[in-house]
């Protein structure tokens, strides 16, 4: 048949579970684009589902998760890394059953639970699975905190394995593209290693700066005095302890890696204090600083600030 006349795919119906800040994000982003067909929604919080109706976040609530299987082309987990295992094996498990052929993805922070699971669970990770994370977010939770810019300009890793289904790949790479961001695929450990690294030892470390601060006897001085930088190094701290103490304890053995590695930098900089090495200071000062230009100056490339 000549291209010109193939006849367009329609719009896929999404089913989103867990409609919170990223499920509501990407069900308004979808719609700005004009790129979903119908849009389903599922939450455990019934007040979730309803705000995600009244603020047309989703056209239409499902029940269950499960009502996905059979109402919708793709399935897109968003809810906490926890839950997010527990429902990919219980729909795959259902999809096997009942021979549903809905691709399922999700937005987990770490990839290494899920995968293990369907591992253990189906021998690999079945074919219209497509496991994903965007890089993108905020502190904020919940469907009221939902806009559909969040993934403009930003990336989205997929971690697809070798008996990946291509079409479901390109499904979902469509979805996120659509929904303004950019795909790259990387393998699950490599993605696990590296957002332990640049996400999940920062919030550590946000929160246990924050969390020490509170303690001290002085913490209410500290606060009342405290300036911009402590506002930004600590932003990510007022993210929600829930989702953050389930990545934590899901990707237990990256960022305890990228824990000891940091321990050891700063015991290294405690030293150079200590023995007064101004040089050594000026040395990783310098070298850091050139590091975050050059980050800003890469983010500026792809039009974030
Ligand atoms: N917050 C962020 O900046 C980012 C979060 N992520 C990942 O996205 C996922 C969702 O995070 P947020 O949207 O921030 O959380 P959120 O707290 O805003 O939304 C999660 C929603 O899932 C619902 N939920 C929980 N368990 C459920 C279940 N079993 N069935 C149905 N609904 C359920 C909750 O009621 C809530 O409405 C997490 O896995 C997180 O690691 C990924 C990128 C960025
Ligand atoms: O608030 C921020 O700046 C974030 O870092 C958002 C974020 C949180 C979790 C992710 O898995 C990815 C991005």
């Amino acid at each position: 048949m000549p291209l010109a006349v193939m006849p367009e795919k329609p719009a896929p119906t999404v089913a989103i579970i867990g409609l919170g800040l990223i499920g509501g994000s990407l069900a308004l982003a979808l719609r700005e684009a004009g790129e979903a067909g119908e849009l389903l929604g599922c939450d455990k919080q019934a007040d979730a589902v309803a705000e995600g109706i009244a603020r047309r976040v989703i056209d239409r609530a499902l029940q269950s998760p499960r009502e996905a299987l059979a109402q919708a082309d793709i399935i897109v987990l968003c809810v906490p890394t926890m839950a997010a295992a527990d429902l990919l094996a219980d729909l795959t498990q259902e999809a096997a059953r009942t021979g549903s052929s809905a691709i399922i993805t999700d937005v987990a922070s770490v990839k290494g639970g899920l995968e293990a699971r369907m591992l253990a669970q189906h021998g690999c990770v079945p074919p219209r699975v497509v496991l994903g994370h965007p890089i993108a977010g905020s502190e904020r939770s919940g469907v009221g905190a939902a806009r559909g810019g969040l993934f403009r300009d930003h990336l989205t890793i997929l971690t697809p394995a070798e008996n990946t289904d291509a079409d479901a790949l390109a499904d979902v790479s469509h979805l996120w593209r659509a929904a303004g961001a950019s795909v790259v695929c990387m393998a699950v450990s490599t993605h696990d290693r590296v957002l332990a690294a640049t996400s999940h030892l920062p919030h550590v470390l946000a929160y246990c700066l924050v969390d020490t601060l509170a303690r001290s006897p002085h913490g209410d001085d500290v606060f009342r005095f405290a300036a911009g930088g402590f506002r930004d190094f600590t932003r990510i701290a007022s993210s929600d302890p829930v989702m953050w103490r389930d990545v934590a304890l899901a990707n237990r053995g990256a960022l305890l890696e990228a824990i000891d590695d940091f321990a050891q930098h700063l015991i290294t900089l405690r030293a150079a204090i200590d023995a007064g090495d101004g040089d050594a200071l000026l040395q990783t000062f310098t070298a850091a600083k050139t590091a975050r230009d050059s980050f800003s100056a890469l983010q500026a490339t792809r039009g974030r600030s």
